[in-house]
């Protein structure tokens, strides 16, 4: 077994699909972002005394967890040491417990003890990104820009307790789970260790891949006390795709008795088995487009927005039913465009280069109105014109949505922001996204090569973002993972990670 095993896994931006990925009958369009949670398993020290796993997150107060664990003939049980001070987390104590129990299943009693030995040493930290940098950024007397986000070391201490934290929404408990439960895997030898070696979808992945995307799944699901549609841990596993949903009938006996000592967990997790019917369909934004991220202070309840969406779909189904449907036709064309302008990039990339450069300086209402464009570089212009009024019309149907159902899916607030957004020369299109609310927005620019910093859309779309006084906006580092999905780190490679998980902490 080598020293520490390594996984990192991404978060995630559903860009289209929010609520109606809910629905086994339509998709949600998820990217996976450039910011990860890294997880890093070490054998522990040896020690005297029971088997234990300790827990750290270095970048909270009070955050680290034990465990003791009980292995014996009939199963295997994790219990956190009562005089643990920094409280329950229920996230990481039923990772542990499941992924030891699929291991127990998978080698029996002696083989995993022999495997722990001493106990483990586990460290799992989150990009900046996943946490608000607000306060970071204003003790340092430091704008809320993207320039200052850079200049914050990595994984920086957040000062708070767990609990406490400002999420920004990029899913991090679903990037949590996922890179624990597949560090997991892999250093247990429960997956070989080339499982997260090639990235792409549901076709091409490992068993041990898909093996990590069912038992996140399901921990993730445990955890939360709910089956949502489950697209941020797909996006962790196999990174931005067309998600469709798992049906919840699958997990359900062992939601219901997961507390039971003896049930077969390998049975049901398993990659073969075919009651798992999720669809994962890799996605890519086009080339020379730069996906934008913004946290808004002034944050929503996902489970209330959905609920309410839920039950006015239940009390209008005709008129639930036809909006639906058309949004699920506008999101569809959408990602189509999207991966339509990737195949002509690689068809023409000089043609697309030179549309990319000329589309960057120039507002979307002006993007076809040049006389002359030359025909082999129209069709090209057209794609992104069509992609800015689908992502339009895409909103417009949001809207309807939330005002048929009172749920402020894209507030009036919102919308005079992203309005300012989309008008930037050289922004293709923008929203809200997930389940919308306050909570942040995406915005897709132009990122022509070439192209020096302050002439870059993205530079004015950040220097709005800087003067908008309406709503307090701050931008996120992420932008779509190059990484794919889940994957395995040397941990020399993550800038921080080794001083982290050797006690050296970031202080603010
Ligand atoms: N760095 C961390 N270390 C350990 N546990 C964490 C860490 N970050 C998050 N968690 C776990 O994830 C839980 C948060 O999950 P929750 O589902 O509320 O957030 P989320 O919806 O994934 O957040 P967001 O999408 O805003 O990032 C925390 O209560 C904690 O148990
Ligand atoms: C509304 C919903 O479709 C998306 C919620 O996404 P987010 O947490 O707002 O990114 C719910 C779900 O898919 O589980």
């Amino acid at each position: 077994m080598s020293a520490s095993t390594v996984v990192s896994s991404p978060g995630k931006v559903l860009l289209a699909g929010g609520y109606l990925v809910l629905d086994p009958r339509h998709d949600g369009l998820v990217v996976a972002t450039s910011s990860r949670f890294y997880t890093v398993v070490r054998a522990a020290a040896p020690q005297q005394g029971p088997l234990q796993i300790r827990v750290r997150s270095p970048q909270f107060v009070d955050a680290t967890w034990t465990y003791a664990v009980h292995i014996d003939q009939g199963t295997v049980r994790v219990d956190q040491l009562p005089d643990d001070s920094a409280g329950k987390n229920k996230f990481v104590q039923l990772a542990l417990d499941q992924t030891l129990r699929l291991a127990w299943e998978h080698m029996g009693p002696q083989p995993l003890a022999a495997l722990l030995a001493h106990g483990l040493d586990v460290t799992i930290a989150g990009d900046n990104d996943f946490y608000s940098q607000r306060a970071q950024l204003t003790d340092r007397r430091l704008p809320a820009t993207l320039q200052s986000l850079a200049a914050l070391p990595p994984f920086l201490h957040t000062a708070v307790r767990l609990p406490e934290v400002h999420k920004t929404g990029l899913g991090s408990s679903a990037a949590l789970i996922t890179s624990l439960v597949s560090a997991l895997l892999l250093h247990l030898q429960i997956v070989p260790a080339d499982a997260l070696a090639s990235q792409g979808g549901l076709e091409s992945a490992s068993a041990g891949r898909k093996l990590a995307h069912n038992v996140a799944q399901y921990v993730h699901c445990l955890a939360q006390g709910k089956v949502g549609s489950g697209f941020d841990v797909a996006s962790a596993v196999f990174g931005s795709q067309l998600y469709t949903r798992f049906d919840p009938l699958v997990i359900q006996p062992l939601m219901d008795n997961h507390l039971e000592s003896v049930q077969s967990l390998s049975r049901t997790l398993s990659p073969e088995n075919p009651a798992w019917d999720y669809r994962v369909a890799p996605f890519k934004l086009p080339p020379y487009t730069r996906l934008m991220l913004a946290d808004v202070d002034a944050g929503s309840d996902t489970p209330s927005l959905v609920g309410k969406v839920l039950r006015w779909r239940k009390e209008h189904p005709a008129e639930a039913d036809a909006l639906w449907d058309a949004l699920d036709a506008s999101n569809k064309a959408f990602s189509e465009t999207l991966l339509r302008l990737s195949e002509l990039h690689d068809e023409q990339p000089a043609q697309y280069a030179v549309v990319v450069k000329y589309l960057a300086s120039l507002q979307s209402i002006q993007w076809l109105a040049h006389p002359n464009i030359p025909d082999n570089q129209l069709k090209i212009v057209e794609a992104f014109s069509r992609a800015h009024l689908v992502s339009e019309d895409i909103r417009a149907r949001m809207r309807e949505m939330g005002s048929a159902s009172g749920v402020p899916i894209e507030p009036p607030e919102q919308t005079a922001l992203l309005n300012g957004c989309v008008a930037v020369a050289g922004v293709i299109g923008g929203g809200v996204p997930g389940a919308g609310g306050y909570d942040a927005i995406w915005v897709l620019a132009f990122d022509p090569a070439g192209c020096a910093e302050p002439e870059q859309p993205a530079s004015r779309v950040a220097a709005l973002w800087a003067g908008w006084r309406a709503l307090d906006v701050s931008p996120l580092r992420a932008a779509e993972s190059p990484a794919g999905g889940a994957r395995v780190e040397a941990l020399a490679d993550v800038p921080g990670l080794a001083e982290l998980v050797a006690g050296y902490v970031w202080s603010i």
